[in-house]
This record gives structure tokens, sequence and C-alpha cells, in this order.
């Protein structure tokens, strides 16, 4: 099921076109990190497939061998952690060190370790990543850590894809599934929060459309403060917090129904749990 685009120059292969895949695909080929020619996307479902070929105008395939026999430079994981073993047992017939260009493997499967990686792509150049899901909107924060074979041209291409959908930030491996409890789940926290606030609006009589809107802009509007003063959560809480006031009364109820506490027991069940899809 791969075009005429085969014979181009493959530069970027992306197994896996999902949610994050995509992310990542979209603003590689908008800010002109890759041409769309110099791409090649493999994929099981077919329909899926042609939508991502319609919509950038990239190379694909069914077969996952054909990324890996065509790219030259960067082949980029973005499938489920429980698939990985399928895809590993695809490359038992591919040469890829002997390949004239090695590619960079870059990893963004939760929990998988580099010893996984590196044991599935032997002596071949990998990089652990953690992106999160604001990358759609070059918003995200990813975390990288990488593999024995990398070289300083690989991190600098690592560096340039998440660049690419946000911010990039260095960690040992040993912090990647912490790292995945925080910002790589930690999108979905925000989300339920934000779903929260406008159903309490609700609940106080705003209507629905006008209670989202101050929910969102609320979440959207702290974080730019926090992120442009630097300041500390705590100082911005305690401005808003007049003595005797409206603020106080709502913070003492979450407190008294484990807000915080509730939030770091997330964090440490998510990297709990990205520990264990590496076993
Ligand atoms: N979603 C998130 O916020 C984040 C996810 N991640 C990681 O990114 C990875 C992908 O997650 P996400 O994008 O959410 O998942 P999705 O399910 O949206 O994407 C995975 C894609 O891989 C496809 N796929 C399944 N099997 C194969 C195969 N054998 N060969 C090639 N492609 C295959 C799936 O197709 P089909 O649907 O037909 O099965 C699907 O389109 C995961 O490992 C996750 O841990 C990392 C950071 C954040
Ligand atoms: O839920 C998951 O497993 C993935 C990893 C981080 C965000 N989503």
């Amino acid at each position: 099921m791969t075009d005429d685009k085969q014979s181009m120059t493959i530069k970027f292969g992306l197994i896996g076109g999902g949610v994050m895949g995509e992310a990542l695909l979209s603003r590689l080929i908008a800010r002109g990190i890759y041409d769309s020619s110099e791409v090649i996307v493999s994929e099981p479902l077919s329909s899926r497939l042609d939508f991502l070929k319609q919509q950038y105008n990239v190379a694909v395939t069914t077969d996952n061998s054909q990324v890996f026999a065509q790219v030259r430079e960067v082949v980029f994981l973005a499938v489920k952690p429980q698939v990985f073993s399928a895809i590993a047992q695809e490359l038992t017939d591919i040469d890829l060190l002997n390949k004239e260009h090695s590619p960079l493997i870059i990893s963004i499967l939760a929990g998988v370790p580099l010893s996984q990686l590196e044991a599935a792509f032997v002596q071949l150049p990998v990089i652990r990543a953690m992106p999160n899901t604001p990358a759609t909107v070059g918003a995200g924060i990813t975390a990288i850590c990488s593999g024995a074979y990398t070289n300083a041209k690989h991190h600098q291409i690592a560096q340039q894809v998440f660049s690419a959908v946000g911010e990039v930030v260095e960690v040992s491996e040993g912090l990647m599934d912490a790292v995945t409890g925080l910002s790589g789940s930690g999108p979905a926290y925000v989300a339920l929060l934000v779903e929260a606030l406008a159903d309490g609006g609700v609940s106080a009589g705003l209507p629905r459309a006008i209670a989202n809107q101050l929910a969102l802009q609320t979440v959207l509007g702290t974080a730019k403060l926090l992120h442009e003063t630097k300041m500390h959560p705590a100082e911005l809480k305690d401005r808003v917090t007049s003595p005797g006031g409206t603020t106080i009364a709502g913070i003492a109820k979450l407190e008294q129904a484990g807000f915080r506490s509730a939030l770091i027991e997330a964090v440490k069940a998510a990297t709990e749990r990205s520990q264990e899809l590496g076993k």
C-alpha cells in the first residue's frame, strides 16, 4: 500500500499514526522540519492511513518493515506499549545495523525502557521520550533520555523533533516513569479539573457555556501567570485569598476533600503503572 513517494529520500518514519503520532507528524511538517515527501507512516487501519495520506500528503504503508527498510534518519515509534513486542518480532529479519544509513530510533512508549528498546534494535541509537498531548498545539513538554549508541547528532535530531511541539527537558532514565505520571498523563488531570470547575459553576447557577469559558480561561490564565512571572504557586494562592473571603472558604473544602493529596496519589499511581508497563 505504499505509493510512488517510496522512491524519494525518506528521512522520517512514523510507526503508529494515532493521537500522539499525528500530533508530532502535523507539527513536524507544518514547521518544515521534514517535508511531507520525506515521511512514511505505518498503520494497520487502512481508513486511518487514507486520512493521514490525504491530510499530510505522506507515503503510507501497512507494513512496518517498509518503514525500517526505507528510513534514513528517524524511526519514530508511537504505538501502544502492549504492541511493542510484536513490532520487535517483525524486526528479526531486517538487518538494520548494516543498512547504508542506520536510523535513530525514537520511542514515546510509556514504560518501555531503553534496555528493552536496545535489545530489539541491537546496537542502534535509541532515544526514549515522553511528550504530552498539548504537543498538538505546540505547547507540549517532552522529557528525553538517550541510549548507549547515541551521539551528539542524534541528540540534536531529537531536540529538533520535540522542540517543534513544545519544550524539551533531559532526564536520566530512572526518572522517565515519574515524568510519564506527571506531564505525560497530566493533561488528563487538568482536563478533569476544567470539567469539574465548570460543573461547579453550573451547580452554582451559571449557564453551561459561560461556566465552560470561565473554567477554561481561569486554568489557562493561571498557568500563563505562573509561567510568565515565575511566581511560586503558593504565593499566587496567597494573593487570591482575602482574609475571611471567598477563596479560603473554597480552599478549606478542597483540603477537606483531599484535593492536593488526590493529585499526588494520581501522579504516583500513574508512575507505578508506567513501571509495570515496562516489565
Ligand atoms: N496519548 C498520550 O497522551 C501519550 C501517549 N504516549 C505514548 O504514545 C504511544 C501512542 O499512544 P496514543 O497515540 O495515545 O495511542 P493511539 O492508539 O492513538 O495510537 C497508536 C496507533 O498505533 C497503531 N498501531 C497498532 N498496532 C500497530 C502495529 N503493529 N504497527 C503499527 N501501528 C500500529 C494504532 O492503530 P489501531 O488504532 O488501528 O490499532 C494506532 O493508530 C503509547 O505508547 C503511549 O504510551 C506518550 C505520551 C503521551
Ligand atoms: O495513558 C497512557 O498510558 C499514555 C502515556 C502518557 C499519557 N498517555
